[in-house]
């Protein structure tokens, strides 16, 4: 499904944290989010779930979320929250079946198929040995899979992601990114994420959209956003950006020269003191 957005304008506090943003995310794709810290990259997503409110429209697959109710809303779009409170009594398998809720009936109980449902995606997320544990006795790593494994519990054809591997090892950060990548191929699922890895941004996503200041600053092809210079106007960082074989950028950073030193050509290692006799 198609997530639609036209001119949004949203204040918090005062101050306008949305400037006109508008974007189209095409059903089946994955569209990942990036910009500085305080960009608005959460209240974008959080404005996808309805959960802000301000001028300008947001569909999906063209019907305005905003008119949606909750329960009609949560069978499209999941969300998977950067970092959640989370019930510390819970067991991780009565969390991740909260995802089922928007299909258990009111004053009804969950079936055979929503705990198969929740049982197959802990499973999927390495988690069925941790589902009778409770979340106060969860790794920051641990909790932020639990948290998504609540999001694809749900098995709703939109989901966003905020910053989903920010507590994760490097292994567990392929898991879920494959994971989420095989059900979007699979399920035709449309991936709205934040990320702040630009490199793990560039490997999943068909389309970068670089949020700063609340403005849309630059849009389209991980390759194309992805440059030295725009790195440098918007995130204030020096790297060198190499591509892999698909064309795809990988990021490093590159730290800047220090007294005594040559400063680095692009794409240079600085040189140290002793090093590049001659100069
Ligand atoms: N409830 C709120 N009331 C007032 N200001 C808020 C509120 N929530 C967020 N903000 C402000 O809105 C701006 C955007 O916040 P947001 O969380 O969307 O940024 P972000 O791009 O996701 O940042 P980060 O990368 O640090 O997670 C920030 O300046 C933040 O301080």
């Amino acid at each position: 499904m198609t997530v639609s957005v036209r001119d949004l304008d949203v204040e918090l506090g005062g101050r306008r944290v949305l400037r006109s943003v508008t974007m189209e995310v095409a059903a089946g794709s994955w569209t990942a989010v990036i910009g500085p810290n305080g960009a608005g990259k959460s209240t974008l997503l959080r404005a996808v779930l309805g959960l802000r409110d301000g001028r300008g429209t947001i569909r999906i697959s063209g019907r305005d979320v905003r008119a949606m109710r909750p329960r009609q809303r949560a069978r499209l779009v999941a969300y998977a929250p950067q970092s959640p409170r989370l019930p510390p009594d819970m067991t991780v398998f009565d969390y991740a079946l909260l995802g089922r809720s928007p299909y258990i009936p009111h004053f009804g109980r969950e079936s055979t198929h929503d705990r198969s449902v929740t049982a197959d995606v802990l499973e999927r997320l390495d988690l069925s040995g941790l589902a009778a544990r409770t979340l106060d006795q969860l790794s920051g790593g641990e909790r932020q899979r639990v948290v998504l494994a609540r999001a694809l519990a749900q098995q709703t054809p939109v989901l966003l992601l905020d910053e989903p591997t920010t507590a994760l090892d490097i292994g567990h950060q392929q898991q879920v990114m494959e994971l989420v990548d095989r059900l979007r191929l699979a399920d035709g699922l449309t991936v709205m994420s934040t990320i702040h890895d630009l490199t793990l941004a560039a490997q999943y996503a068909d389309r970068l959209e670089l949020l700063s200041d609340g403005r849309v600053a630059a849009s389209g092809s991980p390759a194309d956003v992805l440059t030295r210079e725009t790195i440098a106007a918007h995130f204030d960082a020096g790297v060198s950006v190499s591509h892999d074989a698909e064309g795809r950028p990988l990021l490093a950073l590159e730290r800047p020269a220090r007294p005594g030193e040559r400063p680095a050509r692009p794409g240079e290692r600085p040189a140290r003191p002793g090093e590049g006799a001659g100069e």
